[in-house]
């Protein structure tokens, strides 16, 4: 009896899809004629005035038993599902997406290349402290084969009390540093006024995690001609990331490169946690050079070697490390930079994995 009942009150919500599904389809083709007049006419296909509109009406039309809040949400997937027929190709792509370029951005930098068919290292104390300091560190980086030096001389320090940096003096003698070994350079900026003035001596500006969400200063970045480095925020989705790396390309520098630096979690055996899936999810959506940190993301020096073949497994282009050449005394992170011993054993290490790309095999 009851099961008869079912049965009936099933065909009559049949009944009933069927009828919403048509509905649905002569909503559907009025919405598609709708955007096909605002395609002609320019306008913008998402009118949120309107939607608002109409809901408030089918709430005010609303006698239940559906909440209000229920029926807003479904008439908002239509005008939602409306809005994708209206403009099939989606949202318009961002100019970092391989959806817009398909092949690989290489940065060439007086005869480095970066991500392209070779990995690249990128090596340096954490900060600059003094002219003899990089100077050694530039010596062991050209006996080891790496091509770029990095050093901070604006240091944005959680403590205020910290080491800042020595500012525009520090730049200068990387600079010297490099210039004496052939090496490039990498500092990070954290004043937009900096930028033009830093140009002169650094190859390649690094925007820190810190400043991933400093829209103003990346938009000085890409209102210059300069290779940027890009690091990925403490708590950044990859959206976010990809988001902030287009506020550089969108002002037409598109020479930048992301670097995956770890991310804050719940974890403390290590520094910040390496997000290695970050590797592929990167090189897939984007056509931009994908470098790992794997001082700042472990923090422990046992560990970066294995970290940085893991990086380079899942496709990174190149790898960046901290050394220092008396570790102990250095003036910001002295726990995490190799000594100088550790960084050549690091380097013969990754380079003999087999997983680091040369055209020029190892010696
Ligand atoms: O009325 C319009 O302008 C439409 O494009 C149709 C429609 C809808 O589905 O009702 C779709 C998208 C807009 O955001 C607003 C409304």
């Amino acid at each position: 009896m009851d099961n008869n009942r079912i049965h009936e009150l099933r065909e009559r919500l049949d009944g009933i899809n069927g009828e919403l599904l048509k509905l649905l389809s002569e909503r559907a083709s009025i919405g598609i004629e709708i955007g096909e007049i605002k395609k002609s006419e320019g306008l913008p296909f998402h009118d949120p005035v309107r939607e608002n509109e109409m809901l408030d009406r089918l709430a005010a039309r609303n006698e239940g038993p559906f909440e209000d809040a229920v029926i807003r949400h479904l008439f908002k997937e239509i005008f939602k599902a409306t809005l994708q027929l209206q403009q099939p190709a989606g949202k318009p792509q961002l100019l970092v997406s391989r959806k817009s370029k398909t092949e690989d951005t290489i940065i060439r930098i007086k005869g480095t290349a970066i991500g392209g068919s070779d990995s690249v290292l990128v090596a340096g104390p954490c900060s600059v402290e003094s002219a003899e300091q990089v100077m050694e560190v530039a010596a062991s980086l050209k006996r080891a084969g790496v091509p770029v030096i990095r050093g901070g001389a604006f240091k944005p320090r959680t403590s205020p009390y910290d080491f800042q940096g020595l500012g525009f003096e520090g730049l200068v003698m990387l600079k010297e540093a490099a210039d004496e070994f052939g090496l490039l350079t990498i500092s990070e900026i954290v004043d937009p006024r900096h930028l033009e003035r830093a140009a002169d001596y650094v190859d390649i500006i690094q925007i820190g995690a810190r400043n991933m969400h400093n829209f103003e200063l990346l938009k000085a970045a890409g209102d210059m001609r300069k290779p940027v480095l890009l690091k990925r925020g403490l708590a950044a989705t990859l959206d976010e990331f990809l988001h902030a790396a287009e506020y550089i390309v969108s002002r037409g520098n598109s020479e930048v490169m992301l670097i995956e630096r770890g991310i804050r979690t719940y974890e403390k055996w290590t520094r910040n946690t390496l997000d290695i899936s970050a590797v592929p999810i990167l090189k897939q959506q984007s056509h931009l050079p994908v470098l790992v940190d794997v001082s700042h993301s472990t923090g422990r020096k046992e560990i970066m070697a294995p970290c940085a073949k893991a990086a380079l497994a899942a496709g990174a282009d190149g790898i960046m490390v901290e050394v220092h050449p008396n570790p102990p005394a250095a003036l910001s992170d002295a726990d995490q930079q190799l000594d100088i011993g550790e960084f050549e054993q690091f380097v013969r290490e990754v380079k003999a994995s087999g997983l680091y790309r040369q055209s020029v095999p190892v010696s």
